[in-house]
């Protein structure tokens, strides 16, 4: 597609909020989600964003090899290579080194994992279970999946955000290879939640919840960060994902930032959307370009590009590699991150966990890796995108029967 134009984007020039004025954007934000969803963020968290697989499958590894009691680890995709036996052997040598070992994963996303990790782990005494095997599974629940990607080691450190185990997220962005994505690690209270996300899944797929080795020990202050840890679940009427992402919406006063690898939302989250820039919000929607990995979400998507740039949404398509990030930004003070994309699937479908950080330093670094990004990427222009190929319209026409199920 071609509707782009070629000098490096760069955002408009935000000045950062004043201390009260961000305090006041994030108590409003804090409160609005506390009483919405219904679950108490929590003080004394410590984050670190870590980009791309180089940094992401470093802190994880070595959080894995350095566990003493618990790994509790789930995943949409498990898939090969080198980095999917890296995992395989260090849990698998956690096991054999009496650290209990609990390894979740989704019976569609991870269905190309190998047989020979599997016994691995298996013999080394690592339990390993599937959540709903498409086999045995009736129609409806299927559609269900468990999206989440989360690891909490020793009850004290917590990983979340977009990487899936698999070759592809291995490297620093540098070519179509090593597909760009942001992952975060917590300690603090905030874990709880986490842990909680893994444990929801872990019970519908095993008969034992926990054991002796669950020391259920508490959490000092680790740092100034305020986290909410948000689930998603599938469900057939409005559920708290969505909330999540409406409210943030709804509160944005100056700028809202998505960066999403799928991005094919029904048409109310696409409205509120376009109501966030009608009313004077910068919005900026990052997006996979060439190297989607998912052509026809990418079509269920552009298929809003028309209404949004009407209504003053800036869009961009990011050109090096696959983007697979699941991060937004609120006002400079609110970051959310983890494994829900913007669309039907994550919003309406499937198990999801997000964090929303009301820190200003935490969302600083992320819009400064959102403006490295917007560097590396093209802008969709208006009246060129209003003028794509017949052949392109129709194509975003083909995809619309399914646009629920991506
Ligand atoms: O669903 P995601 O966002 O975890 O991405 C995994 C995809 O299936 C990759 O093709």
């Amino acid at each position: 597609m071609t509707s782009t134009r070629n000098e490096p984007e760069v955002s408009p020039e935000t000045v950062a909020p004043e201390p009260a004025q961000a305090a006041e954007r994030k108590l409003r934000m804090r409160r609005r989600l506390e009483r919405l969803i219904g679950i108490a963020a929590t003080e004394g968290n410590a984050l670190l964003p870590l980009r791309n697989g180089d940094e992401i499958f470093a802190a994880m590894l070595h959080s894995i090899r350095s566990a003493e009691h618990t790994v509790d680890m789930m995943t949409f995709v498990y898939w090969r290579g080198d980095i999917a036996r890296e995992f395989a052997e260090a849990l698998a040598d956690r096991a054999r080194n009496g650290v209990r070992v609990r390894l979740l994963l989704d019976g569609f996303g991870s269905r190309l994992i190998e047989q020979d990790l599997l016994d691995l782990m298996d013999r080394a005494g690592a339990e390993v279970a599937w959540f709903r095997k498409p086999l045995y599974l009736s129609p409806l629940k299927q559609n269900h999946r468990c999206h989440r990607k989360v690891l909490v080691v020793d009850e004290a450190v917590a990983y979340t955000g977009g990487v899936g185990i698999a070759e592809e997220w291995c490297g620093n962005a540098r070519n179509e290879n090593e597909w760009r994505d942001t992952h975060v690690q917590v300690r603090g209270p905030a874990v709880d939640g986490i842990a909680a996300a893994f444990a929801q899944n872990w019970a519908e797929c095993h008969d034992t919840l926990f054991d002796a080795r669950d020391r259920f020990t508490g959490h000092t202050t680790q740092g100034d960060a305020v986290v909410q840890v948000v689930r998603g679940s599938a469900s057939f009427g409005w559920q708290d994902m969505q909330t999540l992402i409406r409210v943030m919406l709804e509160s944005a006063q100056e700028r809202f930032r998505l960066a999403t690898a799928y991005f094919a939302p029904d048409a109310y989250f696409s409205d509120l959307l376009c109501a966030a820039a009608r009313r004077g919000v910068q919005v900026e929607i990052l997006l996979p370009g060439p190297h989607t990995d998912k052509r026809v979400c990418q079509l269920a998507g552009q298929n809003h590009y028309e209404d949004l740039l009407r209504c003053g949404v800036r869009i961009f398509q990011y050109q090096p590699t696959m983007l697979h990030t699941k991060v937004i930004t609120v006002d400079q003070v609110a970051g959310l991150i983890g494994s829900s994309n913007f669309n039907r699937r994550s919003l309406d479908h499937d198990e999801e966990i997000m964090l929303a950080v009301l820190d200003e330093d935490f969302t600083a670094t992320l819009d400064r890796h959102f403006d490295e990004d917007l560097q590396a990427s093209e802008r969709i222009e208006k009246g060129r995108w209003k003028r794509r190929s017949a052949a392109q319209r129709l194509r975003e026409l083909a995809v619309a029967p399914i646009r629920r199920f991506l």
